[in-house]
């Protein structure tokens, strides 16, 4: 059986007949084919006689999904729409992405990757074991796409999903939702794309013990193992799909550090949790200083949790701090980096390479107080020292803002930037509502994960969501659109930017993000300023002109039924 899009006639063409056109999500659309299409295509009998309209299927399958009980089995119903029939599926999400997005992405993502292996009906992607890596080109080869066909690939390895921890192979989940968000977002085409697990065992007890687990049943294995086995994936991957983006997803510190260190000058790759993330902080730190009315060079950083997204956040503040006049030592001293042992400073335990920058003097923290039991010094002292007028939060912490220390530092500040940016919700480290209340409505907040508006005291606050889907999916259009071969530091700078720029929070209430319902529009935005500075840096091999705007908007791909053609 073959299926192909033959752009010239602007048709798929298909050998398949019968069941097997109904069983290929890429092609199916069941009560939408036409008569024409349905003789021709030996689905005579196989759909009930009436021929439907997507806008008809749209409004049914929404009632299917409304229907449904929970958040989880309403994830459940769309993977299940998906695997049936991919267009309606994008149709759907890309009606009501306000309301879906959190069923597909965070917070709900996050329950489904718990429950993986029994919600399971069908594979989500390409499972390559580290048992045997000589089968990794095999399986890549075995999604019968070509070398010009991918645009994307989502990797993860569970390690570190969103703030939950290790989920094994349950972590496809995480790759087939933000692919989900890259379309829904960005329109980058989901039939150019492809989520890869890549499993290297698991140390969670409970999955390893568990007889449905449907992952390898090992411990994860060791760091040389597990490098060469990156290394293989690394191989065949750009081999096979030369242009491919190789996006990251959800590693664990160490290694998210280092596959970025490395692969980022040799090919064309991107962290999310590094990058995705310092991006979409520094778009909510920009608009939050412009609405605070002091310049970022005043401004005094506190970030709860030093790992893969505190530290990506804290290099792109440092930068931006450099941008506007500082040297870089002064700039990482305006960083307070507080990790599971506290403050971070010299000599302390366990401190990573990636830490380094951020470590502040004994000298500079001698007479801080300091909790021993944490073995360093806690976040409550420090921002009673240090005075911050921005606090982040990447700890996967709930609650660690705690109402003494949000008080604290409102004291001190006008007009606060407080940003809990752990995901799923319940990880956030303050909510808004509580933030608000404290701070009496002066805080500026952005959150990791979706929250409603909250009313104080007669004004409506909207909250922006301080994610990295504000940006990975224009940045992936962006780049595919500018026929990039690398992510470089001024396209994330280019990104933020242009989030930031999609927001006027100086009004009373308003977000300092751009809020989810204009999503699309963000990533436009984003993918313009990516395209333009790739092409900057000589990165972009597709001409960026006066037009870019223009071909962005084309590329973005559409869930609309083509034509069908039996061949
Ligand atoms: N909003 C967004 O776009 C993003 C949010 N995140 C969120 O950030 C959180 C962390 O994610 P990653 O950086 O990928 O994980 P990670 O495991 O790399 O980092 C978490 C860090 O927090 C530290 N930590 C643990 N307990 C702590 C405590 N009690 N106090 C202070 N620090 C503590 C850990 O030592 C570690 O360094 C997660 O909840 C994740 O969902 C991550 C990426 C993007
Ligand atoms: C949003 C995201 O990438 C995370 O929480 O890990
Ligand atoms: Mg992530």
């Amino acid at each position: 059986m073959n299926t192909k899009w033959n752009a010239a006639a602007g048709r798929l063409e298909t050998t398949a007949r019968g069941r097997a056109v109904l069983s290929n999500p890429r092609l199916n659309r069941g009560t939408a084919f036409t008569e024409e299409e349905r003789r021709e295509l030996d689905l005579v009998g196989l759909v009930p006689p009436q021929v439907l309209t997507q806008d008809q299927q749209a409004a049914r399958a929404y009632q299917q999904y409304q229907a449904q009980p929970t958040d989880l089995a309403k994830n459940v119903y769309l993977t299940a729409l998906h695997d049936r029939n991919e267009r309606l599926f994008h149709r759907l999400i890309g009606d009501h992405l306000a309301e879906m997005l959190p069923i597909v992405y965070t917070p709900t993502v996050g329950a489904a990757i718990e429950r993986y292996s029994y919600e399971y009906r069908r594979p989500g992607g390409v499972y390559l074991s580290v048992d045997a890596p000589e089968d990794i080109e095999r399986s890549l080869r075995a999604t019968g796409l070509g070398p010009g066909d991918v645009d994307l690939i989502v990797a993860t390895d569970g390690e570190a999903i969103l703030g939950i921890g290790d989920w094994g192979v349950g972590g496809i989940d995480i790759a087939v939702g933000k692919l989900a968000v890259y379309t829904a977002a960005a329109g980058v085409d989901p039939q150019r794309t492809l989520g890869v697990m890549l499993d290297v065992g698991t140390n969670r007890r409970e999955l390893l013990d568990d007889p449905l687990y449907l992952g390898n049943r090992h411990p994860r294995v060791d760091e040389e193992t597990y490098d060469a086995f990156i290394d293989a994936y690394v191989t065949a991957a750009t081999t096979l799909f030369p242009n491919a983006m190789l996006h990251w997803e959800d590693f664990g510190p160490v290694h998210a550090r280092r596959i970025l260190d490395r692969y980022r000058e040799k090919i064309f790759t991107f962290n999310d949790d590094i990058q995705g993330t310092g991006a979409v902080n520094l778009a909510a730190v920009l608009s939050g200083v412009e609405a605070a009315g002091v310049p970022l060079p005043d401004h005094r950083i506190v970030i709860l949790g030093a790992g893969t997204a505190g530290i990506g956040v804290a290099d792109q503040l440092r930068d931006a701090l450099v941008a506007s006049g500082l040297s870089p030592q002064q700039a990482a001293s305006r960083i307070w980096a507080v990790d599971r042992h506290g403050l971070l400073t010299e000599g302390q335990r366990g401190l990573r390479d990636f830490q380094t920058p951020y470590v502040r003097r004994g000298t500079e923290v001698a007479g801080w107080q300091r909790d021993e039991e944490l073995g360093g010094i806690p976040l409550a002292e420090v921002v009673r020292r240090v005075r911050p007028t921005i606090l982040i939060g990447t700890s996967g912490q709930g609650g660690a803002f705690t109402e003494e220390i949000v008080r604290a530092m409102a004291a001190h500040v006008r007009r606060p930037v407080i940003l809990p940016m752990s995901n799923p919700t319940r990880l956030a480290e303050a909510v808004p509502a509580d933030l608000l209340a404290w701070t009496g409505g002066r805080a500026l907040i952005a959150t990791g994960s979706p929250f409603a508006p909250v009313e104080f005291e007669g004004v409506t606050y909207e909250i922006g969501q301080a994610n990295n889907a504000l940006v990975f999916p224009g940045l992936g259009l962006g780049a595919i659109v500018a026929g990039a071969d690398r992510v470089t530091d001024r396209m994330l700078v280019a990104a933020a930017h242009a989030v930031a720029g999609q927001t006027d929070a100086t009004a009373p209430g308003a977000p300092i993000l751009p809020l989810i319902d204009r999503l699309r529009e963000t990533s436009v935005a984003v993918a313009v300023a990516v395209a333009r500075a790739a092409a900057q840096d000589g990165v972009a091999h597709a001409p960026v002109g006066d037009d870019i705007e223009e071909r962005v908007r084309a590329a973005a791909w559409q869930p609309d039924y083509p034509p069908v053609k039996a061949v």
